[in-house]
């Protein structure tokens, strides 16, 4: 196998007809097509129910494109490379078709056996169509085959271990690419580079100068048409299980001695593992959860989370969550890491507070008065860029000290949830760089985290549900978590790398 930057594949899009193809996988892989990432020899199947043609399936990705990017340069060139192939996959006979269809594009593109499987679908199929891939001869060829798997990865740990048995019978675990988008994200990326790459925070790093650590990511969204999934799954499940825990690991981990995928999983790993488990009754202690009712988001009045469709009127499922880690290890003892998440709040908005202690004494002005802590903020999104808050000198005679942020704002490209996470993640997938993937051991351990949690909000209903206003900041309880050891979240709308 070629590792080269421009490798050739046949990637076989399953759900090729759904939601995630149209709106973040076609978008991506036009651009790396438009940037000369991928090479003439690659190939789409794209595998759906529908009785489409070729053309019709090549319209859909050209639509999709225009609609992700306006763009369309070349797309003629682009889209000639996709094929349909409609399949049943509640049927294992039907793979034959799509075998042959696969064995001529890999002769005609010269693609060297080397495949890509990307399941767009429903995570009921995950199992069957790995064994099907197998059993059916489609994993049987002489270059690279790689499984690119969709969230949720399982709903709980026992079903994530059944699931991920099932498909290590047909895919071997570096095989396997199970996709968390947020290590996608540009300035998640950022997070080691910021710290590993820098002389200045590097050795700050640790509970001797950071207080405490907060992660925020809120949605001005509600749940709109997915109340399905989301009535099974909610917040905790949604975004704490993968993106917000491995923020954390990304940020609590140790240096790791190389560079290499192995070396970073394993160091994240690591974190995971200290995480401090709690007993039910403790819960309370560490972990709020919210829901959110009526209220007013983008000027608009918008109804609760039980109005909306396909929600049960008297749902105990929490759309907000707010919680303490703490890793007991020797670097973190003592720091807590907060992190909350929820839909329809104030802002759209990701980011990272490290908040470092304050100084022994305050020589300047009022001194009875503690300085403003040093803030550095990491901006996921929709900005990108970091923010370092200082004190210095208030220009004048005075010896008075004023705050000042100092600035570094990335050019983000596309604004929020672009395709440009999606486009790096492919774009790994096919130079087989798994690093920004989820290893099992990763989400064995978070599951085992989040299922304690769940265990106990599935037991006892919030009888305070719903417990914050569509367009707030979730409920006071989150509030109170902080504010018990002493601390506050540190507002969104005044970090902004913007206003500086
Ligand atoms: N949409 C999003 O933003 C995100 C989605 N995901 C995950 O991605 C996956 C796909 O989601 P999404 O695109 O929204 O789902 P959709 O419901 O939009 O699409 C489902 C796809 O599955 C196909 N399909 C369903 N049943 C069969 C069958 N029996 N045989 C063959 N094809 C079938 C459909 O084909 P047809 O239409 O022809 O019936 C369609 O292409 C899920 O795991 C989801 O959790 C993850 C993050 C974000
Ligand atoms: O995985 C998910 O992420 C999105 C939020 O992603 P972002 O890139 O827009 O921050 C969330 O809306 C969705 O519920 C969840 O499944």
């Amino acid at each position: 196998m070629k590792n080269t930057d421009t490798p050739s594949s046949l990637i076989t899009i399953f759900g090729a007809t759904g939601d995630l193809a149209k709106r973040k996988l076609y978008p991506s892989l036009y651009h790396l097509f438009r940037k000369g990432k991928i090479s003439e020899q690659f190939a789409v199947i794209g595998v759906g129910r529908r009785d489409w043609s070729n053309e019709e399936f090549q319209e859909h990705v050209r639509t999709s494109v225009h609609n992700a990017l306006g763009s369309q340069e070349n797309i003629e060139g682009f889209v000639s490379h996709f094929y349909y192939q409609q399949n049943d996959l509640s049927n294992s006979d039907s793979y034959q078709a799509q075998k042959q269809l696969s064995e001529e594009l890999d002769e005609h593109y010269q693609l060297e056996g080397n495949r890509i499987f990307y399941l767009a679908m429903a995570p009921e199929f995950f199992g069957t169509i790995t064994e099907d891939l197998k059993t059916q001869g489609l994993t049987d060829t002489k270059g690279f085959q790689r499984l690119v798997i969709e969230k949720p990865f399982g709903h709980d740990l026992p079903s994530a271990e059944q699931l991920n048995s099932h498909i290590r019978e047909s895919f071997s675990e570096d095989q396997i690419y199970r996709i968390d988008h947020y290590l996608g994200k540009e300035m998640v990326q950022n997070i080691e580079v910021i710290r590993f790459a820098n002389a200045m925070f590097e050795p700050l790093w640790n509970n001797r100068y950071i207080s405490n650590i907060q992660v925020t990511s809120s949605e001005e969204l509600g749940v709109e048409e997915r109340g399905r999934y989301y009535e099974k799954s909610g917040a905790l499940r949604d975004m704490v299980q993968n993106h917000m825990l491995q923020m954390v690991a990304l940020l609590a981990m140790e240096p790791p001695i190389k560079l290499t995928t192995e070396e970073i999983r394993s160091e994240k790993v690591r974190v995971l593992r200290a995480l401090r488990p709690f007993k039910q009754d403790e819960v309370k202690d560490y972990f709020v959860r919210g829901q959110y009712g009526p209220g007013t988001s983008k000027g608009q009045t918008v109804v609760g989370y039980r109005e909306a469709e396909n929600v049960d009127d008297y749902s105990n499922t929490e759309t907000f969550v707010a919680g303490k880690l703490m890793i007991d290890n020797f670097r973190w003892a003592g720091v807590p890491f907060y992190i909350r998440t929820g839909k329809r709040m104030a802002a759209k908005s990701t980011k990272i507070v490290i908040q470092f202690k304050d100084i022994p004494m305050n020589l300047y002005y009022n001194t009875d008065k503690p300085l403003a802590p040093n803030l550095l903020v990491i901006h996921i999104q929709p900005e990108e860029g970091i923010t370092l808050h200082l004190n210095v000198k208030k220009s004048g005679q005075n010896i008075e000290t004023t705050p000042v942020k100092l600035n570094f704002a990335n050019n983000s490209v596309d604004g929020m949830n672009t395709p440009e996470a999606y486009e790096k993640l492919l774009h790994d997938c096919m130079r087989g760089d798994a690093t920004n993937f989820t290893h099992w051991d990763e989400v064995k351990l978070s599951w085992a985290f989040v299922d304690k949690i769940s265990e106990v909000w599935e037991k006892t209903r919030d009888e305070q549900f719903p417990n914050y206003e569509s367009g707030s900041m979730g409920p006071k309880a989150a509030d109170n978590l902080l504010a018990k050891d002493g601390y506050y979240w540190w507002p969104i709308a005044n970090l902004d790398v913007d206003q500086c």
